[in-house]
């Protein structure tokens, strides 16, 4: 781990289990490269997780059984390690290049911009040219302007240890927003093509299906009842991604899925067992296929726990120089660089909005009013816009690093105005925004304005636990409040923390973590945690700014209102620019894209960055 990570924790564990085929499984780990340098849980960075999949891979081996290393993109954007430097990835590519991947594919960051599509194209794509897999994906050739797929359409292998016969594919979801030099087919479409038809026509011993895909989302039950008409036996492993959650879905007896987090978080396991050889014809009926999952806290601990090695035995030589590159890219970046120090952890989801630990609450009530300002029109009232969506994690109290400001907010958007907009007709843009859904088309979803957990479309658990509300009648995005994976209930767990055997405890006390419920039960996690709750957050924020001040002399004793500005100017982050002009048409405004002016070339990392730097002390 990296220099200044601090020590994971000893947890209660839960072990692996192993099958004939197993997969190791990372997704949208958005550049976290160097692990978590504030969250000891996570703090195992990419070289640690080399050393673990080269063991683990040795470990398959002495078992006789296969392993194979997937990864199901979203390898961009959110860490100062990617984001910093110029051009973005100078150390991040490389970095990421040294782990050996079985199949990998895209993820949409890899898509918003025309360089970062480009530079998959050259590096990535040929870094791992007999595993990376573009089903629906393709790249427009800048020299040419031609059309071609970003990598192959499909893979077929036969596994090293156990000779099964695999197909495998890799598919993005149905996404829309990317750049210019690329080409998202949708899914449905991409099925009905001669390659497909060929390949689900294969008759392996297993398909492999990888996508960046949510677990529920339509695209993933799509590709299923294709393969599975075609195929009535054959097992099917879906590993998917960009919802950001820890998931297993069921698709029928012998097809099931997981999803393995976010931000390098977690490293997903999944095994299967009962897997029969085909001799030709087709599988039988009667071959029983057992799936299991787990999801390992990327934390030291964790990793020494499951390879059965120590802190002298773990490290590989490879692993090591891959960990001392990342402490150089960090160096060579000045990402430990401290802008000032947080007095309070400020939360996305871990604390109700509004209140006074949300992340949201900061920026609308202290960051924006004081950060969104335009010089020439500094005096004209205005409403300022963000989407939640912009934000990616939470501040810890201590030092706000130039890392951090990555970590909360890594995308290049802009703010941009119109101004001189009717309140009347602005003030209704926010409400449209957040509680509009139906004014918008099936193509400006007011879902992609909030944050990937709360987005993407969620398992039964977390759709019951959002229906739930704490005792102040809050929404909860999800909170295992009631699961039974209590801290008192710790069955199934193989190891106790040290310190708690030394205090003699049989019940030791838990941290907060993950507490995951999907279709396959309760006991995914491989660190038994206490649950932590998470709240429901907006799909906009808005800060007014500037506006007139409430009559009076000025004593404080006042009570009429302030009178609403006639006109304001409406300033948005450039993201929401289609629905905030779709929510001023349907409030009566006249407005399109030709009314849009640029209000400030910062973009909310800048603003936040400047806004730390001014108002919070250099030093922890
Ligand atoms: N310029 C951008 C790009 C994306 N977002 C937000 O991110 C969401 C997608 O995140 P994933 O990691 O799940 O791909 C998207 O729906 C937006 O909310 C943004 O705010 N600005």
């Amino acid at each position: 781990s990296q220099p200044g990570a601090p020590a994971p924790v000893a947890a209660p564990m839960r072990d692996l289990e192993w099958g004939q085929i197993n997969f190791i499984h990372t997704t949208d780990i958005h550049g976290w490269l160097g692990g978590h340098l504030q969250e000891p849980q996570y703090s195992a960075d990419w070289g640690d997780y080399i050393s673990f999949t080269s063991h683990m891979r040795k470990k398959a081996d002495e078992k006789g059984v296969d392993l194979l290393v997937i990864d199901t993109g979203d390898r961009i954007e959110g860490n100062g390690l990617y984001d910093a430097s110029n051009p973005k990835g100078k150390y991040s590519y490389d970095i990421f290049g040294e782990q050996t991947i079985d199949a990998l594919c895209t993820g949409n960051h890899e898509l918003y911009q025309e360089t970062s599509v480009a530079r998959e194209h050259n590096t990535t794509v040929p870094k791992f040219k007999h595993s990376y897999i573009a089903s629906n994906l393709d790249y427009i050739e800048p020299e040419t302007g031609n059309q071609i797929p970003q990598a192959q359409r499909y893979i077929k292998f036969t596994t090293k240890n156990l000779g099964y016969n695999v197909v495998a594919l890799g598919f993005l979801f149905n996404f829309d927003r990317n750049a210019n030099n690329s080409v998202v087919q949708p899914v449905e479409e991409a099925m009905k093509e001669e390659w497909f038809q060929k390949a689900i026509r294969e008759k392996p011993d297993l398909f492999l299906v990888i996508g960046h895909v949510g677990l529920r989302m339509k695209e993933f039950e799509q590709i299923f009842k294709v393969i599975r008409d075609e195929n009535w036996y054959t097992p099917i492993a879906f590993l998917g991604g960009h919802a950001h959650v820890r998931d297993a879905r069921k698709f029928d007896d012998k097809a099931y899925a997981i999803a393995s987090g976010r931000y390098f978080e977690t490293i997903g396991f999944l095994s299967i067992d009962g897997i029969k050889k085909k001799s030709g014809s087709e599988v039988s009926a009667e071959a029983a296929v057992t799936f299991k999952r787990r999801y390992i806290d990327n934390n030291l601990f964790g990793l020494h726990y499951h390879t059965g090695l120590n802190e002298s035995t773990f490290p590989t030589e490879h692993g090591r120089n891959v960990s001392r590159l990342i402490a150089e890219g960090r160096k060579a970046l000045n990402l430990d660089d401290s802008f000032g120090c947080a007095s309070q952890d400020l939360w996305m989801s871990r604390a109700p909005y509004p209140s006074d630990s949300s992340i949201f609450s900061w920026l609308e009530t202290q960051v924006l009013p004081d950060s969104i300002v335009n010089e020439e029109r500094k005096d004209v009232p205005r409403l300022a816009i963000v989407n939640t969506g912009a934000i990616r994690f939470d501040i810890f109290k201590g030092a706000f690093t130039k890392d951090s400001t990555y970590l909360i907010s890594p995308f290049i958007s802009r703010f941009n105005y119109i101004p001189d907009v009717p309140y009347a007709v602005a003030s209704k843009v926010l409400e449209l925004l957040n509680n509009g859904g139906p004014v918008f088309s099936s193509a400006l979803d007011t879902q992609y304005l909030t944050i990937p957990e709360q987005a993407v479309p969620r398992g039964p658990f977390f759709e019951a636990a959002s229906a739930e509300t704490d005792n102040e009648g809050r929404r909860l995005l999800f909170a295992d409040v009631d699961s039974p994976q209590k801290p008192l209930s710790l069955s199934g767990a193989n190891s106790l923390s040290k310190q708690d055997e030394d205090k003699g405890k049989d019940d030791p006390e838990l941290i907060g973590g993950y507490t995951t419920r999907d279709d396959l039960g309760d006991d995914g996690d491989d660190a038994i945690h206490s649950p932590i709750k998470f709240y429901a957050v907006p799909n906009c924020i808005q800060a007014k700014i500037s506006f007139p001040s409430p009559p009076g002399n000025g004593d404080g004793n006042d009570t009429a209102p302030a009178p609403d500005p006639e006109t304001v100017d409406l300033v948005f982050i450039d993201y929401v620019q289609p629905w905030v002009i779709k929510a001023l048409q349907f409030s009566g405004g006249d407005y399109s894209n030709d009314n849009v002016k640029v209000y400030t070339n910062s973009t909310l990392t800048d603003v936040i960055a400047g806004w730390v730097k001014k108002h919070w002390k250099k030093d922890c």
